[in-house]
């Protein structure tokens, strides 16, 4: 850059990588503010995530580990990483993409071309599962019956069943997802502006499910949202970026605008939230749900029946709401009446519904 002297202008003009202290720095790191070559980004990021994984036992020799693939940035990179290190550090993962077609025209069927071509580029095989053939209903049927207000609800609560059906169906032993560091601080923060202590209580592991069908983990728990999306860049990743056609959630996105802001002013906010997180100590008399199965579809359940099959139910039955909020304890017919009144609202697309 030329300053109106005429001379190179210093600001980050031939910087030496404070890592390496050879090769010009080409980025600031956003975790951590250091100016940083493009080899050593490289490093740092695949060994953090490298370490994330060992120090956290998150697999075992020869598993067969599905990635919730969806095209976009976090999954695409994740699954990008998490091959070529299994490849560096002999994991013996037998590792495949995994996706949930949403039915969503004009968004899923899209970034579902990415993850087809994430499947040669990778190497790795891809299952498809869709909610027509799961639900009999894509989400595009959805929204027409419910509108544009509460369809996260029901794509958060389908996926989720769906990824685990998926993995079931391919014999995978564990579910990997992109949610990244980010995410996991947006989450901790609306759980606690929720009130729900249940989930505030869980939402910070990094493996979760163990109890049910198939564990699920977070290999980017501490990875921020911002490097991935630089690694992606860099790597000239072949990812999908535009934002879901249906997601207008405004709570999760001033939880979101809030942690964005933090992270302007101080990057390790981020790792802060989650920290305070994982040390929250729940009281020992606070009632949490217990789990046990759902009555209809034997799926895991703190009631009689599990969440998709009540928001199924409604729609097969032209009651759309039925189900929608908090459902805690009841499962009947009041839920209805109930959910007129009430205020809070299912987790959206996105979440680390646990
Ligand atoms: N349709 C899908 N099929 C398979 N996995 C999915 C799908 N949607 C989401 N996931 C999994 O859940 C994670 C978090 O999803 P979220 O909707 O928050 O998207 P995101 O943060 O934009 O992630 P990505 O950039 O991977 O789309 C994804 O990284 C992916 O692993």
């Amino acid at each position: 850059m030329e300053g109106s002297d005429g001379k190179k202008s210093r600001r980050g003009a031939g910087r030496v990588c404070s890592i390496c202290n050879e090769r010009k720095a080409a980025l600031k790191r956003p975790k951590t503010l250091e100016q940083i070559c493009r080899e050593c980004f490289y490093t740092v990021f695949e060994d953090e995530i490298h370490r994330t994984i060992v120090d956290n036992h998150l697999f075992k020799p020869g598993e067969r580990v599905a990635i919730g693939a969806s095209g976009g940035k976090d999954s695409t990179v994740l699954a990008y990483v998490l091959s070529e290190l299994n490849r560096r550090h002999n994991y013996g993962l037998d590792l495949f993409l995994l996706s949930v077609d949403e039915g969503i025209t004009g968004y899923r069927d899209d970034s579902l071309e990415t993850v087809k071509r994430n499947e040669i580029q990778y190497g790795l095989p891809l299952k498809i599962v869709s909610y027509k053939t799961l639900y009999g209903w894509t989400m595009d049927e959805i929204v027409k019956a419910i509108g544009l207000k509460n369809n996260c609800t029901f794509c958060g609560v389908f996926r989720r069943q769906a990824l685990d059906r998926g993995a079931a169906v391919m014999k995978a032993e564990k579910l990997v997802t992109g949610h990244n560091a980010d995410d996991m601080a947006e989450t901790i923060l609306l759980n606690i502006l929720r009130g729900d202590i249940a989930r505030l209580s869980r939402c910070t592991f990094i493996t979760t499910g163990e109890d049910g069908p198939i564990p699920r983990c977070k290999p980017f728990k501490y990875t921020y949202e911002k490097e991935i999306v630089m690694y992606a860049y860099f790597k000239k990743l072949d990812y999908f970026s535009t934002e879901c056609i249906y997601s207008p959630n405004a709570y999760r996105g001033f939880a979101r605008e809030f942690i964005k802001d933090l992270e302007r002013i101080r990057p390790r906010a981020i790792l802060d939230i989650i920290r305070s997180g994982e040390n929250f100590r729940i009281s020992s008399s606070t009632k949490m749900p217990e789990q046990g199965t759902c009555e209809r579809c034997g799926y895991i359940s703190s009631q009689k029946l599990c969440k998709a099959c009540v928001l199924l139910d409604g729609l097969n039955r032209g009651l759309p709401k039925q189900g929608i909020g908090r459902s805690r304890g009841r499962n009947n017919a009041k839920d209805e009446e109930h959910n007129k009144d009430s205020s809070f609202q299912s987790k959206p697309c996105g979440a680390l519904d646990v």
